[in-house]
């Protein structure tokens, strides 16, 4: 694994007169699961789309790997990083080893043309997410918690040292959501560097190394969760009153004391 991190340092982005980032900074490293938290329209997905080079920041600075992705190729940045991005509904007939095998392009792979290290990378992420009874099956007959699974396989089988998950849990049961949650850990615990979005901050205390916490654009506070999941940063964050309760190092959030 290379030592590839994700620096965004001081970025402000406006469309037209919407300010969707006001100096915003975040980074990742290898080895750290990184947990982004802020209620809808904070910003998130626009600081994610901004790390990743797929949004110019209009001052500031995004580096990936040391350099700029806005200047990457597709292929160069995926190499560097996987990004799952929201809403992502696979409602054709493909099958699911297929689509697996899309996290295989930026190292010149199509589905119909495989050499060996695709193949073995797609067997062992099919086989790492659970997915070897499913790898013949269409995405359009999945549950939603199958298809999450499908998409972390084919972020892992990229090889990529980075994840980048915009909400990877969203629909999920609790059952589901702990099952791709402790996917995305153990690539971690191996090495690889992921920021995840997250709204369930029991989910967050769980499993994030760090949390950086997001409103109206602007990254308020990053640290641990012992540091920054506080009752003064959920309101400040999400306006709502919480208490916060640490037994035997597990954090649990009640809204609404
Ligand atoms: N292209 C655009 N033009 C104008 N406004 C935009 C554009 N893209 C995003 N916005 C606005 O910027 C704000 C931040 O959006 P963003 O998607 O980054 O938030 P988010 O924190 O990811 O939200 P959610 O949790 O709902 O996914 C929102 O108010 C959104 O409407």
């Amino acid at each position: 694994m290379s030592e590839a991190g994700l620096l965004v340092e001081a970025a402000s982005l406006s469309i037209k007169r919407a300010v969707l980032l006001d100096r915003a900074s975040l980074n990742l490293r290898p080895g750290e699961l990184v947990v982004l938290l802020g209620p809808n329209g904070a910003g998130k997905t626009s600081l994610l789309r901004v790390a990743l080079g797929l949004a110019r920041p209009d001052i500031g600075t995004a580096l990936l790997d040391g350099a700029d992705p806005a200047t990457m190729t597709a292929g160069q940045r995926a190499r560097l990083v996987t990004y799952l991005p929201q809403m992502r509904d696979l409602a054709w007939p493909i099958r699911v080893r297929d689509v697996v095998a899309l996290g295989r392009f930026a190292f010149g792979a199509a589905p119909a043309r495989l050499a060996d290290a695709d193949q073995l990378a797609v067997a062992h992420a099919l086989a790492a997410c659970d997915l070897g009874d499913l790898a013949d099956r269409a995405t359009d007959t999945l549950s939603g918690g199958e298809l999450a699974r499908v998409h972390i396989a084919r972020a892992l089988a990229s090889q990529a040292p980075l994840i980048v998950a915009d909400e990877p849990v969203a629909s999920l049961d609790p059952r589901h959501q702990h099952q791709v949650m402790r996917l995305i850990r153990s690539f971690v615990n191996r090495g690889g560097g992921a920021l995840v979005v997250l709204h369930d901050l029991d989910l967050a205390a769980l499993y994030a190394d760090r949390l950086v916490w997001m409103n109206e654009g602007r990254t308020l506070v990053g640290g641990s969760v012992a540091e920054t999941m506080t009752p003064h940063w959920i309101e400040a964050v999400y306006g709502i009153e919480a208490s916060v309760t640490r037994t035997n190092g597990a954090t649990r959030v009640l809204v609404g004391r």
